[in-house]
């Protein structure tokens, strides 16, 4: 069921298209990654969807109604952009509790989402005082304050130890598991490949691609095979005749694409030839990011 409706958004500041004829969906019971290079236009897009920035053209719609036409928004989507922007005087509950008030929330769901981002032994505590992962937690305690289906988050995981990351990553699949839309934005590919269940890819505002982590993975995981043997000439020749393509490594090593490591594996007992190693190269996931976004990141550095 689609949650966020994104259709044809294009965000101009002045000469400059921040957000170019951009449409995507974000289904619930899912958790979207929304990646990008710096600059690529994610922030924009998510104040876009908050109504806290006006699109120039095109819409977005949050279970097909704008984001202004909501009658209690905090009860339909929830938000963690800044986590610095909580009140640093003010004690979590009382953060809490003023936020539950102005939008007319029961002030059970303090104590309720207080429990849930495992911060009741902190709620009398001045949010000032606060690491940078438990100010993360109050932000997302605020965004389920109105128990909303949909829920946006702009680069929690940013400053975080591995544990605080841990904690996010688990929270957010945790909240797709209980139905619940999760959009949540990144620079890290490795990252959102532990988190999300599909990608959305943006550079310079521009849609680069739209697809389930499952088959990013699959994609960028058609790497080569690395393999050594003592008759190198002989063996390129066997593997080239069984349609792989093969180069020259590094140490007389052969570097093979187009089959696999057990195909070519079978390929040298078949024809007795001794493999002193055979292994399969993966890209980083990082390097696929890259490859997908070359075109687009802000400054290109120049390499010699
Ligand atoms: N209020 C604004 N006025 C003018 N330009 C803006 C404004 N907000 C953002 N921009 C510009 O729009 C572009 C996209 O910014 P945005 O913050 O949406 O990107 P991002 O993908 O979230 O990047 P980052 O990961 O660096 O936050 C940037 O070049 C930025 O300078």
């Amino acid at each position: 069921m689609t949650m966020i409706d994104v259709t044809g958004l294009t965000k101009r500041y002045g000469p400059d298209t921040v957000v170019d004829d951009l449409s995507f969906t974000v289904e619930a019971g899912q958790v979207t990654g929304f990646l990008g290079p710096n600059g690529a236009g994610k922030s924009t897009t998510m104040k876009v969807i908050l109504g806290l920035a006006a699109p120039t053209r095109g819409s977005v719609t949050i279970d097909g109604r704008r984001y202004r036409d909501l009658p209690v928004p905090l009860t339909e989507v929830g938000a963690l952009l800044d986590a610095g922007a909580v009140h640093g005087g003010r004690k979590a509950y009382d953060h809490l509790l003023a936020l539950a008030v102005a939008n007319g929330l029961p002030r059970r769901r303090v104590g309720e989402v207080l429990a849930r981002t495992g911060l009741e032994g902190v709620a009398g505590k001045r949010a000032g005082g606060f690491s940078l992962g438990m100010r993360q937690r109050l932000g997302i305690a605020a965004a389920l304050l109105g128990d909303p289906r949909v829920l946006i988050f702009d680069e929690p995981v940013n400053g975080l130890d591995p544990e605080g990351i841990r904690w996010i990553r688990d929270f957010m699949r945790s909240l797709a598991r209980e139905g619940r839309a999760v959009l949540v934005s990144s620079h890290l590919m490795s990252e959102m490949a532990q988190t999300a269940d599909h990608l959305v890819v943006i550079g310079r505002g521009r849609l680069i691609a739209d697809t389930s982590t499952s088959e990013f993975l699959r994609r960028s995981g058609e790497g080569t095979v690395l393999v050594r043997t003592s008759e190198p000439a002989g063996f390129a020749l066997r593997l080239t005749a069984s349609g792989a393509t093969v180069r020259e490594g590094t140490e007389s090593s052969l570097v093979v694409s187009g089959l696999t490591g057990a195909e070519i594996g079978e390929l040298a007992a078949y024809h007795g030839i001794v493999l002193s190693e055979l292994t399969p190269q993966r890209p980083s996931l990082e390097d696929a990011f890259m490859e997908l976004t070359k075109d687009s990141v802000e400054y290109q550095g120049v390499t010699a």
